[in-house]
């Protein structure tokens, strides 16, 4: 009997298509206007002279940090790596882990930690008294306030002070934000906006977007420092803008909604997680497209094993991969074969840029991850089969790898034209607890906002029926619960990105980033699926409204 045939039950559900139809398309003659990239240099000079000027005096390291702090968070920390660098260094040299006295203590913590240089929580002892509670003074700087709020989202597990001092800040700024006491309301928005999302969790490019009006309504800005966001912002914009026609089209040719009609057609968010949440850098155009495109190949394939095919078809279909040659295809049920086809070229592809680069063998880091997440997609099939609700500790087992990160961050590697050692491979291989931490991050809010419309259908257990069933307990308080595991996730994330020296902090950014996707595509709705107006707008932004100079 042909697999095909009608009287095969399939769980599909009717997913909303793509609301971005050929939008994209058209920009592929953007070209920006002449003589940009030539202001761009001059500013960035003025920028690194100011940088380097502030370095070896410290009556002005208050205002180099103020001024790392502005760069970083308009967006344009590629132009200054190296500067920002040797301005933190020379600052950790000053001051070690502990001795920065006075003003700025909680933006000096909050940067140094950002930056991968451990100091000390201790250091915010002098903000409590001898029962360490937080100093009442403390409530009439708004400013001191917000800050230390923002540096508290830097803490490690354990770090108890800074635990107190997030309850502590969080419950002053809420107040004073219910109590209308602003006169300011630029002041009063940043205070609402940091309570809804803290730095920690904000995703560079979202935050440059929102900080460059904000920094341009501050009186004493920096005018070079700002024209330069703008301009770089337009500049990276226009780039994104070129690759998405680019990548469109490609995509364009399988005619995904009559081919492949039962799955999620996401190539321009695929894009937007990529650009986003993997490679942030203008430089990685290459890796970028290669990434966006095989998370909406991904997709297609994850709607495949979780809602379409039958439990035999996915038996092929893996044994396919398993055997990673296109020679399979032939013996997949039709609708399949365009899947693996696209896989296989995508494939091809990165073996040729591999073989351009002269880091062939690094090809086995990417095909054996990939396989790796497919025999967890399997084994979820499998559980979806057989009803089986796994333990906790099964189910993480699987669905941590079932997020793709692990698959993600060995394909970046690949796809990123500078040397990445093996070592760096074999280090996402060993699935360190960075990378955990950020699977877990990406499993845990997944689930808590996906699990009830997917229980509608015949779905694999969710983290929520997992621990309903293990722990004999009701719905209600597991959101919580697992809310504070996302947190404990974050202390996590931050540990190893400073404790952890086994890669270059540009690659724990990137594992901080896929957490950080997170909280744009999964925080209390799932924005990826059901693409409303706030993903859209957002989008729009970013990638196609030019900031006006
Ligand atoms: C990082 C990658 C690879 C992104 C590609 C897009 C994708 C598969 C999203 C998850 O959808 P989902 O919410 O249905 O996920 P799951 O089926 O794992 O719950």
């Amino acid at each position: 009997m042909s697999l095909q045939q009608e009287d095969v039950i399939r769980s599909t559900i009717n997913f909303p298509p793509n609301v971005w139809g050929d939008e994209f398309l058209a920009y592929e003659q953007q070209e920006y206007e002449e003589g940009i990239e030539k202001e761009v240099d001059v500013l960035k000079e003025e920028v690194k002279k100011e940088i380097l000027a502030s370095l070896n005096d410290q009556t002005k390291h208050l205002n180099l940090l103020k001024l790392v702090d502005a760069i970083q968070r308009l967006g344009i920390a590629y132009y200054f790596e190296k500067e920002i660098n040797q301005a933190l260094e020379q600052v950790f040299d000053a001051y070690g882990d502990h001795n920065w006295n006075g003003v700025g203590t909680s933006l000096w913590f909050r940067l140094m930690r950002q930056q991968g240089f451990f100091v000390s929580s201790d250091t915010f002892k002098t903000y409590t008294d001898e029962e360490g509670c937080f100093n009442e003074s403390l409530k009439n700087d708004l400013q001191g306030l917000l800050d230390l709020y923002e540096a508290t989202y830097l803490r490690m597990p354990g770090e108890v002070i800074l635990d107190d001092a997030l309850d502590f800040s969080r419950k002053c700024l809420a107040d004073i934000a219910r109590n209308h006491l602003l006169s300011d309301p630029v002041v009063s928005a940043e205070i609402h906006e940091a309570l809804k999302q803290p730095l920690l969790k904000r995703l560079p490019r979202i935050e440059a977007l929102r900080y460059i009006p904000f920094y341009e309504r501050e009186t004493f800005h920096n005018h070079s420092l700002l024209k330069l966001a703008k301009l770089g912002f337009n500049l990276l914009q226009s780039l994104h803008k070129k690759e998405i026609c680019q990548i469109s089209k490609w995509w364009k040719r399988f005619d995904v909604p009559t081919n492949i009609p039962y799955a999620r057609d996401r190539l321009v968010e695929c894009y937007l997680w990529a650009a986003l949440g993997v490679y942030t850098d203008p430089q990685y155009s290459v890796g970028r497209m290669w990434v966006a495109r095989a998370f909406a190949l991904i997709t297609l394939i994850d709607d495949t094993y979780d809602a379409y095919g039958t439990y035999e078809e996915l038996v092929i279909f893996t044994e396919a991969i398993e055997r990673w040659s296109i020679t399979c295809v032939e013996g997949l049920p039709e609708y399949m074969k365009l899947l693996y086809q696209m896989l296989m070229d995508l494939d091809e592809e990165m073996k040729e840029f591999l073989a351009a680069m002269g880091k062939v063998h690094q090809h086995k880091y990417v095909k054996e991850t990939m396989k790796e997440y497919i025999r967890s997609y399997m084994m979820e099939a499998k559980w979806n089969h057989e009803s089986y609700i796994p333990t906790m500790e099964e189910h993480a087992e699987v669905t941590y790898i079932s997020t793709g990160y692990k698959f993600v961050l060995a394909a970046s590697f690949a796809a990123q034209d500078d040397v990445i050692a093996d070592e760096t491979f074999q280090w996402v291989f060993s699935f360190p607890p960075i990378v955990k931490a950020s699977c877990g991050i990406c499993r845990l809010m997944d689930d808590i906002v996906t699990h009830k419309k997917e229980q509608e259908r015949k779905h694999v257990a969710s983290v929520i029926e997992c621990y309903m069933k293990q722990f004999n307990t009701s719905e209600q308080h597991l959101y919580g619960l697992f809310s504070e595991k996302v947190e404990d996730a974050w202390k996590e994330l931050n540990k190893e990105s400073i404790m952890c020296k086994d890669v270059k902090m540009p690659i724990n950014r990137r594992v901080m980033n896929l957490g950080r996707v997170m909280d744009l595509m999964y925080k209390n709705k799932d924005h990826f699926t059901y693409v409303g107006d706030e993903l859209i707008n957002l989008v729009k932004s970013l990638f196609v409204d030019a900031i006006i100079i």
